[in-house]
């Protein structure tokens, strides 16, 4: 596959005429680097985007018979609502990903209901995901349009926190006008230290954001976080 080397940041294009064809080769390529991290270290920490685009991708994952009892599942990002809304991303990992083999995989939510943002923000940082066995094995993000990835809005009210690569913290709560609803996200400097990073887009429009934000500037978030990688970004793309 084409290795693209930038200015400073690589990434690898992975290219797939059909959108099955590249969920069945994602999930293979992240049960692997799972299976890996349970073997070096007995544990493995996963990080799954939400979203319309991975439902393929979680369906062909859910199915590969890996130690799914060893694998902790949580998200990149989500949005503020309970998990039975249907724009809850807990709610898509539930309904796609834990199921068939990877039902035995531990889940860990960014929202839990709460009195405000703030304390959400705060039990999501401090307590529940602190313990997590970090550094993440395996990321896998998506994109939009605007060059957003996990919840790093450009219109966000503190992007340049949320892209700080050497951020203490977990989790940051996220208000963008073009966001929707109130998010939580991982930071960008918890994101760039996997062991593994996939960015999974399909269609043209994405394909084009994507060469417009390696090529732009201003820098658009998905360019901060190629950046600051620590090893290639694996992009992988369908029509
Ligand atoms: O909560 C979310 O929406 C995702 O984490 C977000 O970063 C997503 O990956 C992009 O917005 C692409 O979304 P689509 O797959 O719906 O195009």
């Amino acid at each position: 596959m084409a290795r693209e080397q930038l200015s400073s940041a690589a990434y690898s294009w992975h290219a797939f005429a059909e959108r099955q064809d590249l969920a069945a080769a994602l999930a293979g390529h992240v049960a692997g680097r799972l299976t890996d991290a349970i073997a070096e270290r007995g544990t493995a920490l996963l990080a799954v985007s939400g979203g319309t685009t991975p439902a393929k991708f979680f369906a062909s994952l859910s199915s590969i018979p890996i130690a799914w009892n060893k694998v902790t599942v949580t998200l990149v990002d989500e949005r503020c609502v309970p998990v039975s809304s249907p724009r809850s991303n807990a709610g898509l990992v539930a309904a796609n990903l834990l199921q068939n083999a990877a039902a035995t995989a531990r889940f860990v939510p960014l929202y839990q209901e709460a009195e405000s943002i703030g304390d959400m923000w705060e039990a999501a940082d401090s307590r529940m995901l602190r313990s997590l066995p970090w550094p993440l094995d395996v990321v896998v993000l998506g994109m939009g349009t605007d060059g957003h990835t996990a919840s790093f809005f450009p219109d966000a009210d503190n992007l340049e926190k949320l892209l700080d690569p050497s951020s203490e913290r977990v989790v940051f709560p996220v208000h963008a006008a073009s966001a929707g609803e109130p998010r939580l996200t991982l930071s960008l400097a918890r994101i760039v230290r996997a062991g593994f990073l996939a960015l999974h887009i399909e269609g043209e429009d994405k394909r084009k954001a994507f060469e417009s934000a390696m090529a732009s500037q201003p820098r658009k978030p998905i360019r901060a976080v190629l950046d600051a990688a620590e090893r290639p970004v694996e992009v992988f793309w369908a029509p």
